[in-house]
């Protein structure tokens, strides 16, 4: 392709064509200030045209790949191989794309190989140098081009046969459109001659220069134009997203958003705390269509054999990490089973996907690393510390996350700090179903309300609040999901994201006292209160800084607590039992 921008000069006079479909803000084109550089300066400027009169912003940053396309969310990376020497060269190329294909999950090298001999050697040391350079067969796909002003019958084809493409029948549709553009192309470009020899005195020789250069405009616009629409292919094909823990409460609610927003999810889930019913009902909620992109596999992460066999068949372009036993309590009595759960389950997922190049995670994390905070708002940058078992298996993995990061930049994790979750799906048919005597307020209260418990035991009175008993941000169960997919969204499109932490909370405090007030007020049922001493290790008053989930992650909370109560009670009041049919 560059070829191309350096043997011609796109005449200004000509203005750029558009894409037929082209709306308003398509995307950002990301050009690299060292291959700009490379090109004739012309064919920038070309570029540039063409891509802003298609709604694509172009940015000139310092960057490894050559281009980044990134539409909705979505990042694209090009690198175009223009010289190839084999005995020279190759190593330096194969290093760089492995390189690059650990941080992008859709990145394309275009590799222009004019002769027959370039394109032997080219598959010969792709073969040779496959396992050292740690490629496998179509990632990252290489695309051959071997006319460098026309590749992209070859990118369609190659990328259609190598199964990135699963939408076949756009990938056909391109093709013919190809066909039809170099065909309508060589026809204006004779047109164009004999329009030339016709109305001017110039001799047939420069007459058929000056057509040539005509035609070599429109094969680099044709080929931008096939680029962006190749592009948008990529951006519309569906991401694959392994869900861990996807049968437990968080997680299903977001596995409801993530079909929803056109992702494919398996779940992996060993069922400990939660039931099969509960993606049923997920399956139910979205719909035939959606449902056949979800997947349920019976697992445990503990069992590196149950992971493996996972990553071994699909490719996931991120986790999010949900599995992980909870009860504080619980876990003062038995460190060793919440070390094992999910320590040693997150330690071997992290190997999975490092083997299988998976390298973008949303994991589960919770405000009980901020201990008890110091000072509130808790802001994401304070001091860490852990408070019992289960807040250390937390902030330890936060460490590990860290510590990953550190090592491999590659890697992109995003660790999510919920708040207090309540609430439920508005349908009533996913909520929260814990097994046993609830341990955390809303579950209690909402057994209360059914009549399964008697009354709810406030633990404390006396706090430092303004009615005395203690002060939590409470998040909307649905709005937590919604942060996941705003994460994931924030994963796929910034390979700077590095390894950042944000908090999920809705930045307000609300006492255990005006909880129980706001249920009855959904609810119309009276909830008999004990007022018992504080309970061990709780904190006074909790609530999140909202600041950088909303600036970083173009994420905020939409539900106050009379939604979550109310979504909370038809929940409860729906499914008194839970999943269960009748006790
Ligand atoms: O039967 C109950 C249960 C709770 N509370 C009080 O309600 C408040 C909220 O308690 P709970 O729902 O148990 O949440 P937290 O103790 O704030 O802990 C939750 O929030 C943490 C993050 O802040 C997470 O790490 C934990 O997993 C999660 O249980 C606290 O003041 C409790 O003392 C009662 O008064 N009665």
């Amino acid at each position: 392709m560059a070829t191309s921008g350096s043997s011609h000069g796109p005449s200004t006079d000509q203005p750029p064509p558009s894409l037929p479909n082209s709306g308003s803000a398509a995307g950002v084109c990301i050009m690299s200030n060292a291959w700009k550089d490379e090109q004739d300066p012309s064919l920038i400027s070309f570029i540039s045209a063409f891509l802003g009169s298609n709604s694509f912003r172009l940015n000139f940053v310092s960057i490894s790949p050559d281009l980044i396309f990134n539409c909705g969310g979505v990042s694209i990376a090009f690198v175009f191989v223009t010289k190839w020497d084999d005995c020279c060269n190759v190593g330096s190329i194969f290093n760089r794309v492995k390189r690059l294909k650990a941080q992008f999950a859709r990145l394309y090298v275009v590799a222009t190989l004019s002769t027959k001999e370039q394109d032997d050697s080219f598959m010969r040391s792709y073969f040779h140098f496959s396992i050292r350079y740690e490629m496998e067969f179509g990632k990252p796909a290489f695309v051959l081009v071997t006319d460098p002003e026309m590749g992209f019958e070859k990118i369609v084809k190659i990328s259609t046969s190598r199964g990135m493409c699963k939408q076949q029948k756009v990938a056909s549709k391109v093709k013919v459109e190809l066909y039809l553009a170099i065909g309508s192309i060589e026809a204006a470009a004779k047109t164009s001659k004999e329009d030339i020899l016709a109305n001017t005195d110039l001799s047939s020789d420069k007459a058929d220069s000056l057509s040539r250069d005509s035609l070599k405009v429109q094969k680099v616009s044709i080929l931008f134009s096939k680029l962006l629409e190749f592009v948008e292919m990529g951006s519309s094909v569906e991401q694959n997203i392994l869900v861990t823990g996807g049968a437990g409460f968080i997680g299903t609610h977001t596995v409801v958003q993530l079909l929803k927003e056109g992702f494919k999810v398996s779940i992996i889930d060993n069922l400990d705390n939660s039931v099969i019913e509960a993606v049923d009902r997920v399956r139910e909620l979205v719909g035939p269509d959606l449902s056949n992109k979800l997947e349920f596999n019976l697992g445990d992460l503990r069992n590196k054999g149950d992971i493996e066999k996972l990553f071994s068949k699909q490719r996931f372009d991120a986790v999010i990490h949900f599995a992980g036993l909870k009860a504080v309590g619980e876990s003062v009595g038995n460190p060793r089973r919440y070390f094992d759960n999910n320590l040693v389950g997150t330690i071997n997922l992290y190997e999975a996907m490092a083997k299988y190049h998976c390298k973008m995670m949303v994991f589960s994390s919770s405000a009980t690393v901020y201990g008890q905070p110091e000072k509130i708002p808790c802001v994401e940058d304070f001091e860490l510390k852990a408070m019992n078992p289960y807040g250390r298996t937390k902030l330890f993995l936060e460490e590990i996350a860290r510590d990953i990061h550190a090592a491999e930049p590659e890697w992109r994790i995003v660790l999510l700090r919920y708040f207090n979750p309540v609430g439920a799906h508005e349908s009533g048919r996913i909520g929260e179903d814990p097994k046993g005597i609830p341990n955390n307020l809303m579950p209690y209260i909402q057994q209360v309300a059914v009549g399964r418990l008697p009354e709810l035991n406030v633990y404390g009175h006396d706090y430092p609040t303004e009615d005395g008993s203690a002060v939590r941000d409470y998040i909307h169960v649905m709005d937590l999901a919604d942060g996941h997919i705003a994460a994931l969204r924030k994963l796929f499109a910034d390979p700077k994201i590095g390894c950042t932490a944000y908090n999920l909370g809705t930045g307000r405090g609300t006492s255990v006292l005006e909880m129980v007030a706001a249920f009855e007020k959904a609810s119309g049922k009276k909830i008999p209160i004990k007022l018992c001493p504080r309970r061990a290790g709780d904190a006074t008053a909790v609530y999140a800084s909202t600041e950088r989930a909303e600036k970083e992650l173009g994420w905020k909370a939409k539900y106050g607590v009379d939604e979550m109560c109310r979504d909370q009670w038809n929940w409860a009041n729906n499914n008194p039992w839970g999943y269960q049919k009748k006790l």
